[in-house]
């Protein structure tokens, strides 16, 4: 159940179109496919990083802990630490997350992964 699936850069990158969104934001992936057309920030962006890893756009906008809770929804695995663009992961760790309140105990084992990544 709390499962965390790895991506390799190459995994990501079949995960770039409209059909099947996935995105990476501190080594973390995200399936944003169902967020496309509720974005603030536009769909063309969302389209603009898909398969990849959009850390620095992500971080350029400054993006609300709101965001960051929406994105705790899409999470789906972590990118592989020994990928090629490994650096790019690595600095994203500026990206420290409030953790979600308590209360989704049954998905408590993805939430902590999930946090972990950050330390
Ligand atoms: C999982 C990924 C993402 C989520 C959950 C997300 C969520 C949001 C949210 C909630 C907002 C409203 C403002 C705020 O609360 O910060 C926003 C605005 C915005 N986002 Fe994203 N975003 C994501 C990815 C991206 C990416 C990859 C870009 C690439 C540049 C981007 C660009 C923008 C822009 C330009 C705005 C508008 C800022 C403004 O008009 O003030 N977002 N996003």
């Amino acid at each position: 159940m709390s499962e965390v699936k790895t991506f390799s850069f190459a995994d990501l990158a079949n995960h770039g179109s409209r059909d099947s969104l996935y995105l990476a934001v501190g080594g973390k992936v995200y399936d944003c496919t169902d967020f496309i057309d509720e974005h603030p920030g536009g769909e063309e962006v969302l389209l603009d990083e898909a398969g990849r890893d959009a850390t620095e756009s992500f971080e350029d906008v400054g993006h609300s802990d709101e965001a960051r809770e929406i994105m705790y929804k899409m999470y789906v695995g972590d990118l592989k630490s020994d990928s090629t663009e490994k650096t790019k992961a690595k600095s994203a760790s500026a990206t420290t997350p409030k953790p979600i309140a308590a209360g989704d105990s049954a998905d408590s084992g993805r939430l902590v992964s999930w946090i972990k990544g950050f330390f």
